[in-house]
C-alpha cells in the first residue's frame, strides 16, 4: 500500500499517517450549530470531511466517524457573551429551542443527502450528553484547571504551559494588548465550561454541582469524542476558524484531563468566500436549497468543491458554479457514453492513488480523470477507471442514468406548478398535478426547498 500523508495543523507539517489502531482509524468532526440553514460555506467543510474518509477507505481503512450536533451552548461571541445561538433563533423564528434544533438539524441532514455525504458512523447531540460533560468539568475542578466566577465555571489557560499552541497564539502579546473587557475571567483567554442559567430564563438547562445552567460550547466536543473515541485517537477536523478559539480549548481540556492532545493529526477545512469575504449566516451567505432552486444540481457544487485543494480559499461565484455543472454534464455523458465496464487501467490508478494520497490533492487528481478520458484507453477500460476514481470524487457516477437528464420540458413545467401550488398550500391542485405526472409516467421526491423528477 502506498504512504498516506496528511497535513497537521499541530505540527505545520505533512505527515505520513500511522493510526493508532489499524483496525478502525477513529475520526472526529465538528458539526453544525443547528439554530439556521447550513451556507455553502459550511457545506464546504463537510465535503471536505467526507473527501478525506472517502481516502481513508480507499487506503483500505475503516473509519469510525463521529460528528456533534451543538444544539446548545453556542453563543454568539466567542469570547463566551452574548445570546446563545439556539436561543437566539427561536426567539427570533417564534418556536421553543428544542424545535429549531429539530427544525435545523433535519434541513442539514437533507443537504448531506443531496450533496452525496456518508452519514457519520455516529451522530451525538450535546444536549444528550450533558451528564459526560459535567463529568469532565468535575475532573479538569478536580485537577485544578478551574475558576468560579459570578456567571460560571471557566477554564484557567494560564495552568497550560502550551496552551495555544495549534494556532501559535501569541498568549503574552494578546494580554499586552487587550482592549477588550474580560469581565471576570483572570486571563484573556480563559473559557467557559459551564455557564449559569442568572436571572434571564432559559429554555435549555440542567442542574449542575456548580448550579443550575449550560455547558460552555468547547467542553462538548473534548467529552463526546472521548466517550466514542477514547482519549487520544486519530484524526480531528473542522473549519479553519475553529483553529484559535475552539479546538485550542477543546485542546486544553483534553490536556488537563488526559494529557494527551486529542487527535494525532489536525486538520482544517479552508473558507468558501464571495468576493473574498468568508461567506457566513450573518453576512453574504447562500444555501444549497438556493443553488437548486435556480435549477443547479447539488452535486454540482459538490464538483466545484473539489476542483480547490482543502487548504486553500475558495472564492465562489456563479459562472465558477456553471462551469463545475457543465464539467459534471459532460462527465456523465462520457460516462454513459462508454458502454459496458471493463478492467481498470493500472497506470492511472496508480498515479490517481499517489495523488490523493498526498494530503489529498484532488485538484490534481481532477485534471488527472481528464487526461485518462482523453486517453487511448479503451471506453471500457476508461468507464471502470472513472468508477474507481469516484470511489473518492462522490459524484454517484454508478447510480447515474441517462434518463435523470432527458426530462422532458413539459414534465418539468408541470412539476415546477406542483411545487409551486405546495408552497402556496394548494393542496388540492398539488395533488392533481402530482396524478398527472405519474400518468406520464414521472414522480415527485420531495424535499423541504425543492424536489426531483424520477422516471417511474
Ligand atoms: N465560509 C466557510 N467556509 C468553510 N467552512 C466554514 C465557513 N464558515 C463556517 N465554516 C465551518 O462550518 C462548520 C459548521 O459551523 P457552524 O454550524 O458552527 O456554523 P458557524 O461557524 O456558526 O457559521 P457562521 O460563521 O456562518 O455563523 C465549522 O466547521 C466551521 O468551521
Ligand atoms: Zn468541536
Amino acid at each position: 500500500m502506498m504512504e498516506l500523508n496528511l497535513f497537521d495543523t499541530y505540527r505545520r507539517e505533512v505527515v505520513s499517517f500511522d493510526p493508532v489502531n489499524l483496525s478502525e482509524v477513529g475520526l472526529y468532526s465538528c458539526g453544525p450549530t443547528v439554530y439556521d440553514y447550513a451556507h455553502i460555506g459550511n457545506l464546504r467543510t463537510y465535503l471536505f470531511v467526507d473527501t478525506l474518509k472517502r481516502v481513508l477507505s480507499f487506503n483500505g481503512y475503516s473509519v469510525k466517524h463521529v460528528m456533534n450536533i451543538t444544539d446548545v451552548g453556542h453563543l454568539v461571541s466567542d469570547g463566551d457573551t452574548g445570546e446563545d445561538k439556539m436561543e437566539k433563533g427561536a426567539r427570533l423564528q417564534n418556536l421553543s429551542a428544542w424545535e429549531i434544533a429539530k427544525k435545523y438539524e433535519a434541513h442539514f441532514f437533507e443537504d448531506m443527502h443531496q450533496l452525496n455525504i456518508q452519514i457519520p458512523t455516529i451522530v451525538c447531540r450535546a444536549t444528550e450528553h450533558i451528564s459526560e460533560q459535567i463529568e469532565f468539568i468535575k475532573v479538569i475542578e478536580e485537577k485544578g484547571f478551574s475558576y468560579k466566577t459570578n456567571d460560571g465555571i471557566y477554564f484557567d489557560t494560564s495552568k497550560l504551559e502550551d496552551y495555544g499552541h495549534l494556532a501559535r497564539l501569541d498568549v503574552k502579546g494578546l494580554k499586552a494588548g487587550a482592549r477588550i473587557d474580560i469581565a471576570d475571567k483572570l486571563n484573556i483567554t480563559d473559557f467557559a465550561l459551564w455557564k449559569f442559567s442568572g436571572k434571564t430564563a432559559r429554555q435549555m438547562e440542567w442542574e449542575s454541582p456548580w448550579g443550575k445552567g449550560f455547558p460552555g460550547w468547547h467542553i462538548e466536543c473534548s467529552a463526546m469524542a472521548e466517550k466514542y473515541l477514547g482519549e487520544l485517537f486519530d484524526i480531528h477536523v473542522g473549519g479553519e476558524d475553529h483553529i484559535p478559539v475552539h479546538h485550542s480549548n477543546e485542546i486544553a481540556q483534553s490536556q488537563a484531563k488526559n494529557k494527551t492532545r486529542m487527535a494525532n493529526i489536525w486538520m482544517h477545512g479552508y473558507f468558501l468566500q464571495i468576493d473574498n469575504e468568508k461567506v457566513a449566516k450573518s453576512g453574504k451567505s447562500i444555501t444549497l436549497s438556493e443553488l437548486v432552486k435556480k435549477g443547479y444540481d447539488p452535486l454540482s457544487y459538490r464538483y466545484l468543491t473539489l476542483s480547490a485543494h482543502y487548504r486553500s480559499r475558495l472564492n465562489f461565484t456563479w459562472e465558477s458554479l456553471q462551469g463545475a455543472e457543465n464539467a459534471l454534464k459532460r462527465l456523465r455523458k462520457l460516462f454513459v457514453s462508454f458502454g459496458e465496464t471493463g478492467t481498470a487501467d493500472e497506470h492511472y490508478m496508480s498515479r490517481f492513488e499517489s495523488l490523493v494520497n498526498q494530503d489529498l490533492n484532488i485538484p490534481q487528481a481532477l485534471a488527472l480523470m481528464w487526461e485518462m478520458l482523453n486517453s487511448q484507453l479503451s471506453p471500457a477500460a476508461k468507464k471502470a477507471t472513472l468508477l474507481h476514481f469516484d470511489q473518492v470524487f462522490g459524484l454517484q457516477l454508478a447510480s447515474f442514468s441517462q434518463m435523470a437528464e432527458r426530462i422532458p420540458v413539459e414534465i418539468e413545467r408541470i412539476a415546477e406548478a406542483r411545487f409551486q401550488a405546495r408552497q402556496n398550500k394548494d393542496w388540492h391542485l398539488s395533488d392533481q398535478l402530482r396524478e398527472q405526472l405519474t400518468k406520464l409516467g414521472y414522480s415527485i421526491e420531495d424535499h423541504s426547498d425543492s424536489y426531483k423528477i424520477k422516471k417511474i
